[in-house]
């Protein structure tokens, strides 16, 4: 049966729900997912400051072939989104500048990212930008928390600098850049003062988004994280301090699906906090038993995380990016399954039987809302993928892996 036909099929399966499988793929085109740079290259950068990734993260695996320039990772990710269907973003950190000679974080500017913008032009992709708070001398102890106000202030004018190069991005590109501020600022052991690292850190953070930027071009987002490697006991930016700063500040709130404790799930803080947010960015990725940032899977939580945006119909004040790095298997191939699973994800969340799940649980028929959400699973969503894949001449099924191979053995191989 060819695709066409096995969607027809599908098509009419849908219909019965009085699921309208073309409104579904428009609307999918409409959600797009900001694919994050740093998988490309295990969060390296383009600074050769060369020293470790520092503050608490780690890529682990040493699959041959990792991006070692920028042409290299614009190259890898050409073929990443060759392979990806629909609207995507790309997200950038400020450590991915280009620059003929060393640049000071306090110093980046706009046109230390030009070839990311001209790349995006190209690609008709929007792109969104995070300050670099890691992997850097300065930010061995602390960052904006940090008592000395020399080393402060460096972070301070970092996250202005990097404002600059968001609302560059809002203004070349025509679409907002989001820019996430995350901080690895925190302490291995007992601290007898958790206050004031987190009046410093309010301080430095209000400094920074003092300059009022035009939201069409830029909106600052603030992450909160449960702990690092080597910072377990203290996290000076928790749950409960962004979650107040973006409220009372006004920012958007980022919930990375591996900064809570294992038994909780950012799908369900999504509608705790929309409204007391106007914005919400995501980093969807996979924590196993910790904040391993293994590759995203079409798993319960990543559909959860899905059917949250669709059912309240979040569309324009949730922000979907990945946040994943793993050097174990084929990078490239690691953005592709992990994107690919957040857009059928989406797929799958708009092509759920709404109308009748919400009128069950109105009439407090748990039965039918229950019966319902399994019968979903059922329904023959993957031929609404395949010709959703194929409308958009991105290779359908696992066929995208013989091009990655083939890239793997041309180029990745001969690195
Ligand atoms: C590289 C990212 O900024 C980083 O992963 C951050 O978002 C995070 O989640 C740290 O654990
Ligand atoms: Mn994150």
């Amino acid at each position: 049966m060819s695709i066409q036909q096995a969607y027809e099929l599908a098509k009419q399966q849908f219909a019965d729900f009085d699921i309208d499988t073309e409104a579904a793929m428009t609307l999918l085109d409409q959600l797009p997912v900001s694919i994050h740079c740093w998988q490309g290259d295990d969060v390296g950068g383009f600074e050769q400051l060369g020293g470790d990734l520092t503050g608490g993260i780690q890529a682990t695996g040493n699959y041959p072939g990792k991006a070692k320039t920028p042409s290299e990772l614009r190259a890898d990710l050409d073929l990443a989104i060759s392979l990806i269907p629909g609207a995507k973003r790309l997200n950038l950190h400020a450590s991915y500048l280009e620059a003929e000679s060393k640049i000071e974080r306090n110093e980046v500017k706009p046109e230390h990212f030009k070839n990311w913008v001209e790349w995006a032009k190209q690609n008709q992709m929007g792109l969104d930008f995070n300050p670099t708070y890691f992997s850097h001398p300065l930010s061995a102890e602390a960052t904006l928390s940090h008592p000395n106000k020399d080393i402060r202030n460096f972070w301070i004018e970092h996250g202005k600098a990097s404002r600059k190069i968001s609302e560059y991005f809002g203004k070349e590109l025509g679409t907002a850049s989001v820019m996430n501020i995350w901080i690895p600022d925190g302490s291995k052991d007992l601290v007898i003062d958790k206050a004031a690292p987190r009046q410093r850190l309010v301080e430095s953070l209000d400094e920074i988004i003092k300059e009022k930027i035009d939201p069409k071009y830029h909106l600052d987002a603030v992450e909160s994280k449960l702990f690092g490697i080597g910072l377990e006991s203290y996290t000076v930016g928790s749950n409960e301090f962004y979650v107040a700063y973006a409220t009372s500040r006004k920012t958007a709130l980022c919930l990375d699906a591996g900064h809570y404790h294992p038994t909780e799930t950012i799908s369900d803080k999504i509608s705790a906090v929309m409204p007391f947010v106007e914005h919400l960015l995501l980093h969807v990725s996979r924590p196993v038993r910790w904040d391993s940032d293994h590759v995203v899977l079409l798993d319960d939580e990543t559909q959860a995380i899905a059917n949250e945006i669709i059912r309240n119909k979040l569309f324009n004040r949730v922000h979907i990016g990945l946040d994943f790095f793993d050097a174990s298997i084929n990078r490239i191939a690691a953005w592709v399954i992990g994107t690919r699973n957040m857009k059928k994800a989406l797929l799958k969340a708009l092509l759920e039987p709404i109308t009748a799940l919400r009128q069950a649980e109105e009439k407090r028929d748990f039965t039918t809302r229950l019966a319902l959400l399994e019968e979903e699973k059922s329904l023959p969503w993957q031929a609404v993928w395949n010709i959703y894949c194929e409308r958009h001449n991105v290779p359908v099924g696992s066929r995208w892996l013989a091009d990655i191979r083939h890239y793997e053995n041309n180029v990745l191989n001969q690195r």
